[in-house]
């Protein structure tokens, strides 16, 4: 199970993240968030990361297409997670852009089926790109992501197409508590946490990290 920890602030925390054996850690650019990284710290992280098997996901809220590229080639991270509603023609571009990057495109939801998600993938392939992911989280009036809000996992395991859209990442309100049942109900590519294992917001547990991750390597 591919793991991503979304919101690392600091080099200590990056390691801790890193060294309980998480694939993936999120760099959030997102200003406004409880859990944003300055570019600076961003590139401390990567440094001090560098020997270690963990992937750097740089996440984006409605960035222009030149924010996002320059922070991707300045920073190479593994993959971009774009949180903001992203068209399907910002995709195309990106990928332009930046050829080599990995796109997760997150779609938040209170949709009772996944019509919307149905579309937005029509429209990547008339534009000639889809993402390399499918993110799902809750859809909320108050914010772009982070909220701890469930998503419906049952709809999502009914009307996901697994085997023609891309690899599919939940998220969304993801716990130590609840994460094992999520995954046996969703059967996901991947799983991304972010406020579900914080004891303050933007303060990483460690505890709480090594239990959620724990739980993913249940059977
Ligand atoms: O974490 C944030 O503050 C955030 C802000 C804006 C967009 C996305 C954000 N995080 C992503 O939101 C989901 C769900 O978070 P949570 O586990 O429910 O707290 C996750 O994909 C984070 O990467």
């Amino acid at each position: 199970m591919w793991v991503k920890i979304c919101g690392i602030q600091d080099v200590e925390t990056a390691h801790m993240i890193a060294d309980l054996g998480a694939s993936a850690l999120g760099l959030n650019f997102y200003a406004p968030s409880p859990r944003s990284i300055e570019l600076s710290t961003a590139r401390e992280v990567k440094a001090a990361l560098s020997h270690k098997e963990i992937s750097l996901v740089g996440l984006f809220v409605k960035h222009t297409l030149s924010e996002v590229t320059f922070i991707c080639r300045e920073l190479s991270p593994h993959m971009v997670q774009l949180h903001g509603d992203e068209s399907p023609e910002f995709l195309a571009e990106l990928a332009q852009h930046v050829p080599d990057i990995e796109i997760i495109w997150a779609f938040r939801t209170q949709d009772p089926d996944l019509d919307r998600l149905s579309d937005f993938l029509t429209k990547c392939d008339q534009c000639g790109k889809r993402p390399d992911y499918i993110l799902i989280d809750a859809y909320s009036p108050q914010a772009y992501g982070g909220t701890g809000q469930l998503v419906p996992w049952e709809m999502i395991k009914e009307n996901y197409l697994y085997d023609e859209w891309p690899a599919l990442i939940l998220a969304g309100g993801l716990t130590p508590e609840n994460v094992h049942e999520a995954i046996q109900t969703v059967t996901p590519f991947g799983i991304d946490t972010a406020s579900g294992v914080e004891s303050a917001p933007g303060i990483k547990s460690q505890t709480m990290v090594e239990a959620f991750i724990n739980q993913t390597k249940k059977i």
